[in-house]
């Protein structure tokens, strides 16, 4: 593990690389008041490689997150997801390259209330139905959730939440996944499995970011890159 500025190489081709940000910037105002949560972030992830990202509260590790994700427009900078420009598009077309290429969970979970858990995975993959993917049982199975696939999100633990996100997350064969503190409500034991889970995907030549707190995490990351009022620190 190398703690890195995460400065962007420019010389790997698009091939190899699950996301690039360049200079991305995020301006928040409201009333009179702005934040400037990015100023500057450029961050790449290659294929088979796990990032992790740290900073302090309020450094913009989620902000950066929605931004790769395409979830929110950066007001400056650009984000490629597998070669494909994912930032300035219309809402319908980054949700379109989501649902192909990346995978997303949120400290806000990801799952439809009144659909139990299989359903929730299942729909995640409607937009890849390609051969070869892993099954909704497979997927279970991997986070340790199959025995509550009939389960509606209200009926599960916080930690049971957690994982069948993941589920969810991994459910398209992401190119990309992005996860924020994936292992925040989980048990030693728990953590473990989801993170060598992440691991394996990685090693599959996905490129995985998780924005962390956990120590175990970052000893498993290939690379930190460190936030600090909205700048990669140095
Ligand atoms: N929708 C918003 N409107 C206004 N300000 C926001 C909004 N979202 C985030 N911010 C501000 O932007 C800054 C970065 O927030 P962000 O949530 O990205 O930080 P973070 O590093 O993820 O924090 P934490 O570790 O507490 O989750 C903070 O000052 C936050 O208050």
């Amino acid at each position: 593990m190398t703690v890195s500025s995460g400065a962007v190489a420019p010389a790997l081709p698009t091939t190899e690389i699950a996301v690039e940000a360049r200079e991305l910037y995020r301006f928040y105002r409201s009333g009179d008041e702005e934040t400037l949560a990015l100023r500057g972030v450029s961050v790449q992830v290659r294929r088979g490689e796990t990032v992790a990202v740290l900073g302090p509260s309020g450094s913009g590790k989620s902000t950066l997150l929605v931004c790769l994700a395409g979830l929110d427009e950066p007001d400056g900078g650009a984000v490629h997801v597998a070669g494909e420009r994912i930032s300035h598009r219309p809402e319908s077309e980054r949700a379109h390259l989501r649902a192909r290429r990346i995978g997303v969970l949120l400290q806000s979970d990801n799952l439809i209330t009144h659909l139990d858990v299989r359903a929730n995975v299942r729909l995640a993959q409607t937009a890849v139905p390609r051969a070869g993917g892993r099954g909704v049982d497979e997927l279970l199975d991997e986070v340790g959730l199959a025995h509550r696939a009939r389960a509606l999100p209200q009926e599960l633990s916080g930690g049971e939440l957690a994982r069948a996100g993941l589920a969810v997350a991994l459910a398209n064969g992401p190119d990309l996944l992005l996860a924020d503190e994936p292992t925040g409500e989980l048990d030693g034991a728990a953590e473990q499995r989801v993170l060598e889970l992440l691991r394996s995907r990685a090693s599959e030549g996905r490129g995985v970011l998780i924005v962390t707190h956990s120590p175990e995490a970052v000893r498993v990351a290939d690379r930190v890159v460190v936030l600090r009022d909205g700048r990669v620190a140095s």
